[in-house]
């Protein structure tokens, strides 16, 4: 094994890098993304026991389950958005396998989003961030703090819905024009279910995190969840999605490697 290669292990072995597990657990309880009636739905996952240690299998316990590509904890490809279906190697099962280990910051908005569901990530905030712990290095994945998580398991707070649609924070369109151009990121991780704002539908540029991220061939990863357990610079994470043939995402565990 290489010196490298050994010295993580040991690393690992003595929990000097911890794994902080930044997935939520897959149940039908979760909730999904709801979009107007007029547009098809992902599908909320579903479990069925196949046989436990009984006469449909007497020395085995075995489910099978179904679900949307992006149910829970789910990576988006470039392909998911029409502005990313010309990019090759788009889909989760053809793109790089480089590009599902790699190095994290965490924006912590934590604050700002309890007071303000409608929060939007800014271009200053960013670059307030930037002065307190450095440039974004390029090839980063930038995740979004909101601590959105701790509404669950209400799914009704989750989803936070009113009669104009999702009230959920994300960031602006010059942000994301912004972490691309400027900072070149890998993509961008939220705990919310949707990347963009729950009120981006009705933007000038519509969901312009997603449009733009996978229109500039990158990555997005949603219903994250222990971001507060990462340091706002340092951690690097895994985020290999299933390899669904021409797959627009896919539910993934993501872990975090933490100094
Ligand atoms: O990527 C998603 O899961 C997501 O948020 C989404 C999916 C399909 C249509 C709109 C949106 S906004
Ligand atoms: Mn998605």
């Amino acid at each position: 094994m290489s010196e490298t290669l050994g010295q993580l292990i040991r690393e690992l072995s003595s929990g000097n890098v911890k794994i902080v597990d930044l997935t939520h657990t897959l149940s039908p309880e979760f909730p999904t993304l709801q979009l107007p009636a007029q547009f098809g739905q992902v599908g909320a996952f579903k479990i069925e026991q196949v046989s436990q240690y009984d006469d449909a299998g007497p020395a085995w316990y075995w489910n099978n389950f179904s679900c949307g590509e992006h149910t829970g904890t789910h990576l988006d490809a470039p392909a998911h958005w029409v502005s990313g279906k010309d990019h090759p190697r788009n889909t989760v099962d053809t793109i790089d396998v480089g590009r599902f280990i790699g190095a994290a910051v965490v924006i912590d908005a934590s604050k700002e989003v309890a007071g303000n569901a409608d929060w939007n990530l800014t271009v200053d905030f960013l670059l307030g961030w930037e002065a307190d712990y450095g440039t974004i290095t390029a090839d980063s994945w930038v995740l979004f703090r909101t601590d959105w998580h701790k509404r669950l398991p209400d799914a009704a707070a989750f989803m936070n819905m009113q009669e104009d649609g999702a009230h959920t924070p994300g960031p602006t369109q010059d942000a994301v024009e912004w972490l691309i151009k400027e900072r070149n990121v890998r993509g961008f991780g939220v705990e919310t279910i949707n990347t963009d704002a729950g009120q981006a539908y009705g933007w000038p540029l519509p969901y312009p995190c997603h449009t733009l991220m996978h229109g500039a061939n990158k990555l997005g990863l949603q219903c994250l969840t222990n971001l507060g357990a990462l340091p706002p610079t340092g951690a690097i994470i895994i985020a290999a999605p299933l390899k669904i043939q021409r797959g627009s995402g896919s539910p993934l565990r993501v872990l975090a490697l933490v100094p």
